[in-house]
Parts: structure tokens; sequence; C-alpha cells
């Protein structure tokens, strides 16, 4: 008799309207991988910031045509959907049923734990919506998973650097340089979510594993682009890591380039796709005078990322380890030392510097 098998998709979630906008936001500031501080110091923070924020966010997510809400569960749901037809193929004598969880929204995490096990799942694979491992996002999300499922699983940290999942990139990106005219001048700005410079100091593989993965990117698209990786929708006082999205549209902007704009830790649209880089960089881009500005569309259900997706999936069911590992960092959630990717980064054609693990 074949297995049961449920595939776990992490991603952050979104507000379904807009009255859900700010305890959405409250939750997300109430998470100690997000805001390191004790426990009544952050309450009051997540209270305070989610209340100040949810106006000006209301506004954003009302400009999606999602009925005032996020996108993000429509779109992960096709994700999901196409996962299971592809895993359902490969694996003719299991049963496979995709998952979504979500962080800070419904399906929320600890509802997802109760359903997979009222399934009665054999075998349970942790696939994180996040290519590269951050703390913030699928550390936060294992935790959370951890807190309300007992049972054993099988983790996959990350997959930066696989080659379908780079190839997919390469596709989305020549098919929007063909949506432009395949102009001259091209600045291609590989923009990431950024991140507090103390996450990464304290050892998160999120910025090096963006940066290689931009190398990599690099290597593969005509070489008289200008190609730059760069970090978007920095919130709060602290100092985050650059170079940031928004300088670069700008001085891209200034030298008069064809920029070609395209997602690099979404998978999926969102509001930090459709509109910080579908809206509000492209007015900036207007404004100082870019020869022309094109959004890359996030991968969606691009073939080759789902196959990524499979990958992960079958490569963590037929492991003997129960993570499989990004590794080559220090806050890997493995623990685990050597890279299994290693070769592939220094493979990866224009200079990488790899961080000290
Ligand atoms: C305050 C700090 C934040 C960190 C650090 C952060 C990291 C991070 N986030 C994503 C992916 C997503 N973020 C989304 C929304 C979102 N994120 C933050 C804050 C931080 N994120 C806020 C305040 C919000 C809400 C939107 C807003 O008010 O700007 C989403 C969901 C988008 C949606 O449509 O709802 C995703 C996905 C990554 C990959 C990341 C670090 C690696
Ligand atoms: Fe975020
Ligand atoms: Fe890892």
């Amino acid at each position: 008799m074949g297995r049961k098998i449920a595939v776990v998709l992490f991603n952050l979630g979104g507000p379904d309207g807009p009255d859900s906008v700010q305890p959405f936001l409250r939750n997300l500031f109430d998470d100690p991988a997000i805001i390191q501080a004790p426990l009544p110091i952050r309450w009051a923070l997540a209270r305070f910031i989610s209340k100040t924020r949810a106006p000006s966010a209301k506004k954003n997510y009302a400009m999606m045509g999602a009925g005032g809400g996020s996108p993000l569960l429509p779109e992960t749901e096709k994700q999901a959907e196409a996962l299971q037809i592809e895993l359902a193929a490969s694996l003719p004598g299991d049963e496979v049923r995709t998952f979504i969880a979500m962080r800070y929204w419904h399906p929320f995490t600890r509802d997802v734990a109760r359903q997979v096990k009222d399934w009665g799942a054999d075998e349970v694979v942790l696939l994180p919506l996040y290519p590269q491992f951050s703390t913030t996002t699928t550390g936060s999300s294992l935790k959370e998973w951890k807190k309300h499922y007992a049972g054993p699983t099988r983790t996959v940290c990350c997959y930066p650097f696989e080659e379908s999942f780079i190839a997919a990139h390469v596709d989305q990106i020549m098919a929007a340089f063909d949506q432009a005219g395949r102009p001259e001048n091209v600045s291609l700005l590989l923009s990431a979510h950024g991140l507090p410079e103390k996450i990464v100091e304290a050892g998160d593989p999120y910025q090096w594993q963006c940066e290689t993965l931009v190398a990599m990117i690099a290597a593969r698209v005509p070489q008289d682009w200008e190609v730059v990786g760069c970090y978007q929708s920095r919130v709060g006082p602290l100092k985050w890591i650059g170079p940031s999205t928004d300088l670069e549209v700008e001085r891209t902007s200034k030298e008069k380039r064809n920029i070609l704009i395209a997602p690099i830790a979404f998978v999926s649209e969102h509001i930090e796709t459709l509109v910080e880089l579908g809206e509000e960089y492209k007015l900036l881009a207007e404004q100082h005078g870019a020869a022309s500005y094109t959004r890359v569309e996030a991968l969606g259900t691009h073939p080759g990322f789902i196959r990524t997706l499979a990958g992960e999936t079958m490569a963590a069911l037929d492991m003997n380890d129960t993570i499989r590992s990004c590794a080559g960092s220090r806050l890997c959630p493995t623990g685990a030392s050597g890279c299994p990717h290693a070769d592939v980064v220094r493979q990866a054609g224009r200079a990488v510097s790899m961080p000290a693990a």
C-alpha cells in the first residue's frame, strides 16, 4: 500500500480583506523572529506599529484588486495545486496532498498542523516558499510548526542555487526583455526583500544566498547588461542591508538605462511585487528619466519552478536524514557542515564571495 505524503508549503500569509490588515500586521510584529524584544515590550510594540502602519498598508492592499486583501493565498493555492499534480505523476503509488501553512494569517500554521495530523500522513515534507533561508521567514515558520506538530517530518531548508530555479528566473527575465522590445543599455535589478543588518551579522545566510544567486543569474544573461542585486521593503528604524532597490532605481534612471526589475526572494505576486515593484518604483523610474521600466513577473506556477519544488520534495523523501540542508551557514537549521551547493556556487561565473561558515 502506498504512503500518505503531506507536503506543507510555508509562506508568510497576507490579509484577506481591509479588516484583517491590522491584526495581520500585529501577528507579524509580535513574532520574536521579527522584533527581538522581550514579551511585554514586543506585544506593546506590535500593537503600536500595526495600528500606525495599518492605514497606509490598507491603501496599498486596496491597489491590487483583491478586495482590499492580499492575492498571496490564491496565488499560493495555484502553486500548491500544480505541485500536487506534478508529485502525483512522480509518485504514482502514493497519495500526495499539498497543504498551505501561513505564518501570520489564515490558514494558520497551527490549524494546518492539526489538519495534517487528522489526515493521517505517513510522511510530512516541510517545504518553504522562500528560496533563501532566513530566521525571519523559514526559521520562524519551522519554529511555529514544531510547536504544533509532534510527529516526524522532513524539512527542506532552501533551494537558492537549484538549476531549474535559476533557469526559471532567466526564462522570466528574457520574456520581460522581449516584452520591452529587446533594448540596448539594460540594467537588470534583482530585488530581494531586505533584512536588518544585525540579523545577517548574527549569522543569517539569507544575504549571501541572495548575492550568490545574483551572480549565477548574471552569468546567464547577455554579458553587456549591468546586473545589480538590491534589497527592498525596508521597515523600521534599524540599519538594513543594501544597496536599496529605490536608490538603484534612481541611479539607473538618471543614467537613462532601460530597467528590468525582477523579484528573487518572492515566488508569487503580492503587495511587494505588484505595488512596490509594479507601481512605486515605476513612478520613481519615470520621475528620474529611465529610458524604460519593465517589471519581471514572479515565478508563480512557472513549470521550471514547480519542477524545483517537486525535486526538493522528492530529494527530501529519498534522504536518510530528516533535513535537506543548504548548509554552509552557521544558522542552517540542520547545524550541518559542508554545503551540497558548494560546487555550483564555485562555478557561478561572475565574482562570488562566499561567507565564512
Ligand atoms: C519588519 C520586518 C520585516 C522583515 C525582516 C521581513 C522579512 C521578509 N518578508 C518576506 C516576505 C514577505 N513579506 C510580506 C509582508 C510584510 N513584511 C513585513 C515586514 C518584514 N518582512 C511587513 C510589515 C509586511 C506587510 C506588508 C507591509 O505592510 O508592507 C509578505 C506578504 C505580502 C502580502 O501580500 O501580504 C511576504 C511574502 C521575506 C522573503 C523576508 C525576508 C527574507
Ligand atoms: Fe516581509
Ligand atoms: Fe540549510
